[in-house]
């Protein structure tokens, strides 16, 4: 089991203020001692809250060294990149063009190839997935890995009894079957996951409430985020808000 904490919020504006510290505290550990500070980020509402956590926050935003930031995506959609469903193009338009717009220079950004992506045969999307992840950094173990959860408790597009679950031998892989659409994806594998050197979910909303209850309740209930909980020796923070983990057996931390 990992070390789990979990910090709660009524605010979003308070969760993502904290979020932003969190951040940019593990980027200056890991800035102290390595040229590049290797992110994943996922898709869905976690974005929003990184863009009020380190593009809107005046005192967080200023600190932030994007130039020295890789950015890969944990799962993402095999869509166009200007497709509303990609990840890529919500991380853009979050975080990305409003440092285009400010005259920041931004991360390098790791994405799909998007040329292959029209096709739609397995064989193309197995190839989607390989050269994603020949691009993965040679350590595999990224400083920080960013997930959201689904109220169905998938994260990244790894899906609740899905077959992607039990990938082994590929550091990323990819579905032609996701329960949530859009139906083709890749993702990042459990493998992978298990080697980041620190892991931080962010769920907001009543919605998530039963599955997050479940989660931190029943230890051997399979849900992906539970599995991810239980990758050994990682750092794993949850920021969540208040109405999130209403009636979850959790032990509220603060953060200092
Ligand atoms: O499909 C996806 O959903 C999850 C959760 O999204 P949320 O909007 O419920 O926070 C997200 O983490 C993942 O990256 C995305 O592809």
């Amino acid at each position: 089991m990992s070390d789990v904490e979990v910090f709660s919020y009524a605010k979003t504006e308070t969760l993502a203020a904290t979020l932003g510290k969190y951040i940019l505290r593990l980027q200056n550990e890991v800035l102290l001692k390595n040229e590049v500070f290797t992110v994943s980020v996922s898709g869905g509402s976690l974005v929003k809250v990184l863009q009020l956590a380190l593009i809107e926050d005046p005192e967080i935003s200023k600190k932030i060294h994007w130039e020295k930031w890789h950015i890969y995506f944990s799962d993402e959609r095999l869509v166009p990149l200007n497709h509303p469903d990609s990840n890529y193009k919500l991380f853009h338009d979050k975080v990305l063009a409003p440092l285009s717009d400010a005259q920041v220079a931004g991360p390098e950004v790791f994405t799909i190839n998007e040329s292959l992506v029209h096709s739609g045969d397995d064989a193309t999307d197995v190839k989607i997935a390989e050269e994603y992840q020949s691009l993965l950094p040679k350590s595999l173990s990224f400083d920080l890995i960013l997930l959201g959860l689904g109220p169905d408790g998938h994260t990244a597009s790894l899906f609740p009894g899905h077959q992607g679950l039990k990938v082994e031998d590929k550091w990323i892989f990819n579905i032609n079957d996701s329960p949530k659409p859009p139906p083709r994806r890749i993702s990042f594998s459990l493998p992978l996951i298990s080697k980041a050197k620190n892991i931080a979910f962010v769920a907001e909303g009543a919605g998530k409430a039963p599955v997050i209850k479940k989660i931190f309740e029943d230890q051997s209930s399979g849900l992906p985020g539970e599995l991810v909980n239980d990758l050994p020796n990682i750092p794993i923070k949850w920021f969540v808000s208040n109405d999130a983990i209403a009636g979850a057996p959790i032990i509220v931390s603060m953060f200092e």
